[in-house]
């Protein structure tokens, strides 16, 4: 049995002898390598915090302390030393977060994994402990990555304040975010860190004094009062006292009798106390410890023997696509430029570092100054790129707003991780992007389908130079290319109704759901619906082509792979309504729900954004709503079935089946799936557009339900209603 199985919390964890706690943390090493090399995660980040949290959880009392962690992606060590050791489902359905989570431990308390979070979490907490007159404490724990991020100083500012405030902030300081860490602050901290050097001298001074009889001890008192006036006298005198803090470092991370005497002097400051400690991402496995690129931050499954990934990539990323073209543009372009916010390489933007390398910018971990920063960059004549993680842009909506689009800054976004990014929890999902930057005036949204559009889209963006553009797409490999039928104005058809089958539904497809749309529609057919495909490829402004497209159908239904509530569909409704076209329209997308973390396909299917369910509710829909209108219930009969209309094949199917589609031009909608009859969705498909309280225009009885699709409306309510 090893030392860590013996820990079944923070109290195992105190009783343990000094002697033993290198074991420990031999065995956590050990563990962490071992269980994250099968289920991928972050690996590096936890094996750079194992001395750190076995000395948080010995000095402090988790959960009445509270010990908080940024971002949340090194809490492995803090979950094994608090009763969570089963490894095997982390970031799976069902298994462990990757991040605290609230639901699993009394010791967790942030569960966003949105960086530089954590010491406006602590400050407020502090207060409230001030307030009730609890003498517990806040350790707040955050990486020097995070600490380049705006709330991290505004959090500061009001902890420096507070003289008499009791708090602990320990600075995780390992000089890397992915990369090496940026800015003045990384170079301050690195000053400071050079009296490292002096410290090491002092614990060996102190060292060689107390094991040095009679004399040694008190000779060592003496010249530990000495030391105070020596280190002020020599060692810089760190910003962070200036501010109001009272510092403590650099401290040896990895030295967990260090760690602890810091932390337990830490304790015992009644007023704001900053641990700096210096520790190694990746420390203790030879291929973290050497991988250049970012010392194993995030891997996937990887062979622990040698770090290599297990799992070949399936084909180019969307990532690998923008990066590739984006070198292209540079080239062609020189006014182009490209802004990171310490993420070079997740985004995609080393190729063009590595070509350009005057040419793109590392901000830290701070998307609104990459925001407005651009603005100026625009201002001064330049196109910036910026690339960000789309759920990472949610913070940096005003400056999107008021620097960029105010100004009509030519500004073009990019934002990866666009929809369901599942193993990354609630806060990683990128599904508020294509909803809160529908209010944005004179900003321009693209939604590339396939790789080819990718390329296609990112120039069209970076050629407008008055106002911001958006391109989004998803996490992942970038599938399958999907042709168009035809354009009609900015719309490209991917799919006209099949045979003799007539206009019933115009599918919107939004971005990289167009092959689920495509099976949509082929299963639709099956039913005898004529189903029209169409990818708006810019869903913001709405094309007019679009609404005239749908004019000529009985139903709308869109998809989009973003939150329903404001979305493209929204968007789309609305503008059906002002140009008087009244055909009900049925969205589908992520419903307004923080999303439990499990693989994107799990978290796709369970919110219903799945063709059998899509077409299930679509179908069900369309022939409520032919009945109620005393019409033939599709231009095909139900009674035809599958055998009765043809059911098609197309790109999302079969290249072949699609090239012959495309050349007769009258290709019915693809895919893969049968066509048998799909009955109406489940009453449980939350985002399949049947969300509880979401009206179904076909259903009249749902008219209490607080939003309903745009568009006509039954009978009984005014057209046009909302
Ligand atoms: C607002 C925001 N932007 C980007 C990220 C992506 N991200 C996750 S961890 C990380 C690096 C964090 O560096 P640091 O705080 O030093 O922690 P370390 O990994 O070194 O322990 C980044 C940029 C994020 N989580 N939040
Ligand atoms: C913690 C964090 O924000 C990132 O490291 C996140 O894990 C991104 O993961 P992917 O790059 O694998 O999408
Ligand atoms: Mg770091």
């Amino acid at each position: 049995m090893s030392m860590l199985e013996h820990i079944k919390g923070p109290r195992d964890l105190k009783a343990l002898p000094d002697g033993r706690l290198d074991e420990l943390a031999a065995d956590i090493r050990h563990f962490l390598v071992d269980a994250v090399a099968r289920t991928g995660g972050h690996l590096g980040p936890n094996l750079g915090v194992v001395e750190l949290t076995i000395a948080l959880h010995r000095v402090f009392d988790s959960p009445a302390d509270r010990i908080l962690w940024d971002t949340g992606h090194q809490s492995y060590v803090h979950k094994l030393l608090t009763g969570r050791q089963d490894f095997s489902k982390l970031r799976s359905k069902g298994g462990l977060s990757g991040y605290p989570s609230r639901a699993e431990s009394e010791h967790d308390v942030i569960e966003n994994s949105h960086a530089s979070t954590v010491l406006g979490w602590a400050d407020g907490l502090a207060k409230a402990n001030e307030v009730r007159g609890s003498d517990d404490r806040v350790v707040a724990v955050i990486g020097d990555g995070a600490l380049t991020g705006g709330m991290a100083w505004e959090a500061l500012n009001n902890i420096a304040a507070a003289r008499d405030r009791p708090l602990i902030i320990v600075v995780n300081d390992n000089e890397r975010s992915y990369a090496p860490t940026i800015g003045g602050l990384a170079n301050h901290l690195s000053t400071l860190r050079t009296t490292d050097g002096y410290e090491r001298f002092l614990s060996w001074g102190k060292q060689l004094l107390q094991q040095t009889p009679v004399i040694g001890q008190p000779l060592y008192e003496s010249l530990h009062g000495a030391k105070k006036g020596f280190k002020d006298a020599f060692a810089p005198q760190g910003m962070f006292e200036d501010l109001g803090l009272k510092y403590l470092g650099p401290i040896d991370g990895h030295d967990i009798d260090a760690m602890e005497s810091a932390l337990r002097r830490a304790r015992r400051f009644h007023g704001p106390v900053l641990v700096h400690c210096l520790t190694e991402k990746g420390r203790g496995y030879a291929a973290a410890e050497q991988d250049e690129a970012d010392h194993f931050h995030a891997v996937g499954a990887i062979d622990p023997a040698t770090g290599r990934p297990l799992a070949p990539s399936a084909g180019p990323s969307w990532t690998s696509v923008f990066g590739e073209e984006m070198v292209a543009i540079g080239a062609e372009r020189p006014d182009v430029v490209a802004i990171t916010a310490a993420m070079l390489q997740p985004v995609g933007l080393a190729k063009f570092a590595a070509a350009y390398p005057h040419r793109v910018f590392d901000v830290g971990i701070a998307e609104q100054h990459a925001a407005t920063s651009a603005a100026g960059l625009a201002t001064g004549g330049l196109h910036p790129v910026v690339a960000v993680y789309a759920t990472f842009l949610n913070r940096a909506f005003d400056q999107v707003l008021m620097d960029v689009a105010l100004h009509r800054c030519g500004v073009t976004f990019v934002l990866d991780r666009a929809g369901v990014t599942g193993v990354d929890g609630a806060s990683h999902n990128g599904m508020w992007d294509m909803s809160i930057l529908q209010v944005v005036p004179g900003l321009r949204i693209a939604a590339p389908r396939d790789a080819d559009q990718l390329r296609a889209q990112l120039r069209e963006a970076v050629a407008v130079d008055d106002a911001p553009t958006v391109v989004r797409f998803p996490k992942e490999t970038a599938g399958e290319a999907v042709p168009a039928l035809e354009r009609v104005g900015g719309v490209d058809v991917l799919a006209r109704p099949a045979g003799d089958l007539r206009p019933d539904v115009l599918l919107v497809s939004v971005g990289a759901l167009a092959g689920t749309c495509l099976s949509v529609a082929e299963l639709l057919t099956g039913r005898g619906i004529g189903v029209t495909v169409a990818d708006p490829r810019w869903v913001k402004p709405v094309d007019p082509a679009l609404t005239e497209l749908a004019a000529g159908h009985r139903m709308v239904a869109v998809v989009e792979d973003n939150g329903r509530v404001g979305g493209v569909g929204s968007t789309i409704a609305q503008a059906l309504r002002d140009a008087s076209v009244d055909v009900p329209l049925r969205d589908f997308g992520i419903p307004p729900q923080f999303l439990a973390h499990a693989k994107r396909g799990e978290v796709l299917a369970d919110i219903g954004l799945v063709p059998a369910e899509i077409a299930g509710s679509v179908g069900a829909s369309f022939l409520r709503l032919a009945a109620r209108a005393g019409q033939p219930s599709g231009s095909g009969t139900e009674a035809r079935g599958a055998s009765g209309a043809r059911a098609a094949s197309g790109a999302a199917a079969s290249g072949a089946a699609a090239s012959g589609a495309a050349a007769s031009g009258a290709r019915a909608a693809s895919g893969p799936g049968d066509a048998r009859e799909q009955g109406p969705a489940s009453p449980s498909a939350a985002g399949a557009g049947k969300v509880p309280g979401q009206a179904d225009p076909a259903r009249p009885e749902d008219a209490s339900a607080a939003h309903t699709s745009g568009g006509s409306t039954p009978r009984t309510r005014g057209a046009g209603e909302r």
